[in-house]
């Protein structure tokens, strides 16, 4: 890309920077003219869409290489290693490849199976001699595993069968012999058979509360501020689900590609399944394969079944080998069909690049050829062309000009390269930039698996989509609504009783209590081109006044002292309007603040009368905040050292004490509900990823849910201390810093914020762990916070609920139980 920019000469450059979009088509038409006449352009476009240039085309040698490293590690007894060559064997492996006169995709995978049969993964192992047999019907060894593996899951009825054909089809007497053998002990067993399900039919089938239905009480209303939004067309009450949609196209995030599927987003079990064009993609299932367009299985050319066997055992071999019973056709858009077959621009560009291709080829397929390119802009999305910065403009640019080449490869001469297309394709990437919805999973914690708790649990943003009704929700930092994700499909649900007529909003990110007003106009203007005109920025509120205020000089006031620039944003809400919003955290806050917002309410009426800087609000002391800076900076340096400490995984207690005191020093400078005393010093929870094997379980169950909450951009300094009190094993201090944290993000947003539900999952482990009977009473506050935002879904996002709930079932019982 560099390259390529560095190339334009500065007349051009000047041209695009300064496009509009009612210019757009002429600078389009000279970009596109001077690149296709460029050599390096050409050879571009090749590197990222000639499959015989490629290095994701499949490779049989790479393929062979690999499965003979697998087999040493097997015989090694290195089954962990082995796993991973085979499942990098098959993602390159040809379908068509043969290996000794057998599939080698289905040898592949009667390998793996044998690994996973030798690891205890019975299901998985089920699952590869399934994909085995469905390439290779008469392979005797994937019989026989398949046998094992169902006897070893009890699925005796089953075993019987897939035996019995297996002694069908073995050649030698010594094998026909230990398969009698089998056969003999199983029959001898008496245990009732179950089939497994599928991975991820759970999800897309519903599990609980997936199946609610929507409210259908939206529409779609125009304001002058805000655009198109959606609106309550009748009453809607809290936690209703208000809409359900799957997206109109999507991709993964590259940091997600290896660990999540590529279709339906869900984490990948072991047992992956490769593209069967390509080396890129993974899916969890055949079924997801099949649906992204990544291809269904094709039997092996050497298959001719010339032996039948008896009546059941005919329809047993008919049902396991059918190569549809695993990819039931789903009505869906293959997204991955059109980039596949080995280029290599699916994994080189960005992702919101690879969307637009995936939305091209969508509209292409749907309509036809693209007749009127007006149509694109007709998808109905806003955008923000005019807006962009004029670097990104050029990028933006020179990826639509390579992104419509590559699609050109694959699609042939239905999608010209020309500048009308090219400017769809540049209003297309900006249109991404506003409406694209990040699709963000809960990762969550298995609460069968032997190392429940050494686990991290977090936020991971997998993918980027577009939703078409989705992204007609506008912005405000005070939602009423809440957006979540199950597998790829978007719910939306309200977080508190909507009236008639008024708006549905959602956050696209910052929240009043998040960031103070000023940093949070500044984001929505630098990711998304706009000024927020949302209640939030426009009203008066406590978490704006205190985010970024400091301590009163006189220590038993408790009023507000403002910088220069929040005072610059307070004021300006005034200016606009007299209004004051919500007093999040009922009458303590009013008791406290309330006298500030009145005289900033008086300062409004009153043009004579101005906030004065580092005078309170309340009793109008002067503070030196110079000095004020000075000492928070030093307080902060002490909190980092524990933030590296904590990393390090060792703590020396000085690290602790010096904590500690500076966290007395933010106290005694800052507001009581200052950000900084509640913000994070961390960046995110990956600091915290260790395994908890070598700690006693009590600390490992408390640092599960600090993890957890790492992900938020709020980990209070009293959040830090806590961290560091569970590493020492010191819970009670742990337990009270944790406490007196709730207590500030009650007031910066409210009692039942989903932010007070995440750091109520910390409480509660905290609580778990010191056997604290209170844990009842926080897990039933956890469970309604989580029912505001997730309704019947609660359990389905974060399946780390249940564990909890179950953990604290003997506590809860204790606790309630009736002395004697
Ligand atoms: C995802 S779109 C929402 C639908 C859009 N209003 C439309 O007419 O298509 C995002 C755009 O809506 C507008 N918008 C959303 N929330 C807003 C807010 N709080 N204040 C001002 N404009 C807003 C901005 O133009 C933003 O770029």
């Amino acid at each position: 890309m560099e390259k390529l920019k560095s190339l334009l000469p500065d007349e051009l450059k000047r041209m695009v920077w300064n496009s509009t979009v009612e210019n757009l088509p002429a600078a389009s038409s000279s970009l596109l003219e001077f690149l296709l006449n460029l050599p390096q352009f050409h050879q571009m476009v090749r590197d990222l869409a000639a499959p015989e240039d490629s290095l994701c085309a499949k490779n049989k040698a790479a393929a062979m290489e690999l499965k003979k490293k697998g087999n040493q590690c097997y015989s090694n007894g290195d089954y962990a290693a082995a796993l991973h060559c085979y499942s990098q064997a098959l993602r390159v492996a040809p379908q068509e490849a043969d290996d000794r006169d057998r599939s080698l995709v289905a040898a592949l995978f009667l390998n793996r199976a044998s690994v996973f049969h030798r690891q205890g993964l019975l299901k998985e192992c089920l699952r590869d001699c399934n994909r085995a047999l469905q390439i290779s019907p008469s392979y005797s060894k994937a019989w026989y595993r398949r046998g094992k593996a169902n006897a070893a899951l009890g699925n005796r009825q089953e075993a019987i069968l897939d035996l019995g054909v297996a002694k069908d089809m073995e050649i030698s007497l010594a094998g026909k012999r230990q398969i009698e053998c089998e056969l003999d002990m199983i029959i001898s067993q008496r245990q009732s058979a179950s089939r497994i399900v599928d991975q991820c039919s759970q999800i897309s089938t519903g599990g609980a509360g997936a199946g609610e239905p929507c409210q259908s009480s939206l529409s779609c209303v125009t304001t002058h501020d805000k655009g198109r939004g959606m609106a309550a067309q009748c009453d809607i009450p809290q936690s209703s689900l208000i809409h359900k949609e799957e997206p109109y196209a999507l991709v993964i995030l590259k940091s997600s590609r290896e660990s999540h599927c590529h279709y339906c987003l869900g984490e990948l079990p072991l047992d992956t399944v490769p593209c069967l064009s390509c080396s890129i993609p993974l899916y969890c299932s055949e079924r997801c394969r099949a649906q992204a367009g990544g291809g269904s299985l094709v039997r092996h050319q050497e298959e001719q079944r010339d032996k039948s066997y008896g009546d059941s055992l005919e329809k047993h071999v008919m049902e396991v080998t059918s190569l549809h019973n695993s990819t039931t056709a789903v009505e869906c858009f293959p997204e991955h069909k059109h980039e596949c077959g080995g280029v290599h621009w699916p994994a080189v560009l960005p992702p919101d690049v690879v969307l637009a291709g995936r939305i091209l080829a969508k509209h292409l397929s749907q309509t036809g050829i693209l007749m009127n390119p007006e149509t694109l802009i007709t998808l109905g999305f806003s955008h923000n062309y005019s807006l962009i910065a004029q670097g990104t403009k050029l990028e933006v640019h020179i990826y639509a000009s390579v992104l419509l080449c590559c699609l050109q490869h694959a699609l042939g001469f239905e999608l010209p390269v020309n500048a009308i297309y090219l400017s769809q394709t540049v209003i297309l990437l900006s249109q991404i930039r506003v409406n694209a919805m990040a699709i963000i999973h809960m990762k969550s914690v298995d609460p069968r698996g032997p190392h429940a708790f050494t686990s991290t649990v977090e936020q991971v943003t997998v993918g980027q989509a577009i939703y078409k009704t989705g992204s007609m929700f506008n912005h405000s930092c005070q939602p009423n609504i809440n957006a979540y994700f199950l597998s790829r499909t978007l719910f939306v649900r309200t977080t508190e009783v909507v009236q008639t007529g008024f708006p549905l909003e959602l956050s696209y990110g910052p929240q009043v209590g998040q960031w103070d007003c000023c940093d949070r106009l500044q984001i929505l203007e630098d990711k998304y081109s706009f000024r927020c005109r949302c209640s939030g920025c426009s009203e008066l509120n406590i978490a704006d006044l205190v985010l970024n205020a400091f301590h009163c000089a006189n220590p038993d006031c408790i009023g507000v002292l403002l910088d220069t620039p929040v005072i610059k944003y307070e004021t300006g809400k005034l200016t606009s309007s007299h209004k004051t919003s919500r007093l999040n955290g009922g009458s303590e806050v009013e008791k406290i603040n309330v006298k500030s917002l009145v005289c900033l309410n008086l300062m409004s009426n009153n043009s004579s009368c101005h906030i004065k800087p580092a005078s309170c609000l309340n009793c109008g002391h002067y503070c030196n905040l110079d000095a004020a800076r000075e000492a928070v900076d030093n307080a902060l340096s002490c909190m980092h050292s524990l933030e590296d400490a904590i990393a390090s995984k060792e703590i020396p207690s000085m690290v602790l004490s010096d904590a500690s005191r500076s966290l007395g020093l933010l106290r005694s400078v800052l507001h009581p509900y200052n950000k900084r005393i509640a913000e994070s010093l961390l960046d995110e929870g990956k600091n915290f990823v260790v395994t908890l094997d070598a700690y006693p379980r009590t600390i490992g169950h408390a640092y599960l849910c600090i993890n957890y909450y790492t992900c938020e951009e709020h980990l209070q300094a009293e959040d830090k201390l806590a961290q560091g009190f569970c590493w020492t094993g010191d819970l009670r201090s742990s337990k009270g810093l944790c406490s007196s944290s709730i207590k500030i993000l009650e007031v910066l947003y409210g009692n039942d914020h989903i932010v007070i539900g995440y750091e109520l999952i910390k409480l509660a482990t905290i609580q778990l762990s010191l056997d604290d009977p209170e844990v009842a009473k926080t897990i039933t506050r956890l469970e309604k916070i989580f029912l505001r935002y997730f309704g019947a879904h609660a359990n389905l996002v974060l399946p780390y609920l249940e564990t909890l709930k179950k953990e604290s079932l003997p506590l809860h019982r204790q606790f309630s139980s009736v002395e004697i």
